[in-house]
């Protein structure tokens, strides 16, 4: 759905301080859509909900040239679309009602904005559900219709809050598909929180790591995935990432080195030789990997983090790798990729 050009469109572009929680600029093209990754507590949701006025804050949020915070504006006066993880739909009306609330208030006259929204939930193939109520919903269903809510009224800002948790496969699948497809022709810029790397690989065109309530990384998926500035983006990425002299600050400057778990050797004795690569320590989970086995191992001084390695399922057996085990790990130099960190843009 195309909105007609009524004003400049220039995307976002914000700077935004929230006491003890978050420390953030972003700045996204029209169009544009950043996966926002991090662990958990890392303040991602807090970045959403100060965007939509819904924490109070200190900075700005300026939106296609309009200042949404100088003065300060409702979240009912940002132009916006969200899925919250708490999805809250309202109560009391129905899905197709809830759809197409964003468009009445918008102006859309009643029956019109019932017709698109009657069109989305036939999207996300829910539109038999339109007359239920939230509450006569799965949770998957409620989700569908507060992403058909959050896109139905072609807002300037989208805002996903893990939008495909707790989904069954099937259903998450056929969403992003969907999804997809809007957001190839949305001209808004769309912030979508994820812990699903294939969402941040598929779906974005920037990645924003936010860890500790800064931003640590961003770049194309592409470069964050090929070189991960924290451990818990390179282990959505499947990669083992050191920091080399810790303590020495971090951020520009610092140095690191990534490797794959299959480039890994495991041995249940000290190797021979002293390789520069080489770790020693219990091994903390096993697990099935494809076609391999994945080792988590605790390894002990100086890099004191957690290493993963694969090895076939010969191997495991034949050298008794279970949980407990001490091992050491050792990589050649040639593969290991070592690299400086960037500026967080
Ligand atoms: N209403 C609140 N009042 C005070 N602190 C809060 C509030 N909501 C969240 N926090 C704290 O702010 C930090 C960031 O939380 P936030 O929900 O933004 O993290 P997140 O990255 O979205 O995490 P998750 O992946 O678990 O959803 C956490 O330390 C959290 O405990």
């Amino acid at each position: 759905m195309t909105r007609p050009v009524t004003r400049p469109v220039t995307g976002l572009e914000a700077q935004i301080h929230v006491p003890d929680r978050l420390d953030a600029t972003i700045t996204a093209p029209p169009g544009s859509v950043v996966a926002v990754i991090g662990p958990n507590g890392a303040g991602k949701t807090t970045l959403l909900r100060a965007l939509a006025g819904l924490v109070e804050m200190t900075g700005h949020v300026t939106v296609d040239t309009e200042s949404w915070t100088d003065p300060p504006r409702l979240v009912r006066e940002r132009h916006l679309g969200f899925v919250f993880q708490d999805r809250s739909l309202f109560p009391h009306l129905t899905a197709l009602a809830n759809v197409a609330f964003g468009l009445q208030s918008r102006r859309t006259p009643r029956r019109a904005a019932e017709q698109v929204a009657q069109g989305w939930l036939d999207r996300f193939a829910i539109g038999h559900l339109a007359k239920r109520l939230p509450g006569e919903l799965s949770g998957g269903q409620a989700q569908r219709v507060a992403i058909a809510r959050a896109l139905a009224s072609d807002p300037q800002l989208l805002l996903l809050d893990e939008p495909f948790a707790g989904l069954d496969v099937g259903v998450a699948t056929g969403l992003r598909i969907e999804l997809a497809r809007h957001l190839a022709d949305y001209r808004g810029v769309t912030l979508l929180v994820t812990h699903d790397a294939i969402d941040a690989l598929t779906l974005a065109d920037r990645v924003l790591v936010v860890d500790e309530g800064r931003v640590a990384q961003s770049g194309s998926p592409q470069e964050v995935a090929a070189r991960p500035l924290t451990e818990h983006v390179a282990r959505l990425v499947g990669l083992n990432v050191i920091r080399d002299g810790e303590g020495e600050g971090e951020g520009e400057g610092q140095t690191y080195r990534s490797f794959t778990p299959s480039s890994v050797t495991v041995s249940v004795h000290r190797p021979e030789g002293s390789a520069r690569h080489q770790w020693h320590g219990p091994i903390a989970s096993v697990a099935p990997h494809g076609d391999a086995v994945r080792l988590l191992v605790a390894t002990q001084e100086p890099t004191r983090q957690e290493l993963l390695a694969d090895v076939t399922p010969g191997a495991a057996t034949e050298l008794g790798l279970t949980p407990g085990r001490e091992v050491w790990l050792s990589v050649k130099e040639t593969a290991v990729q070592t690299y400086a960190a960037d500026r967080p843009r």
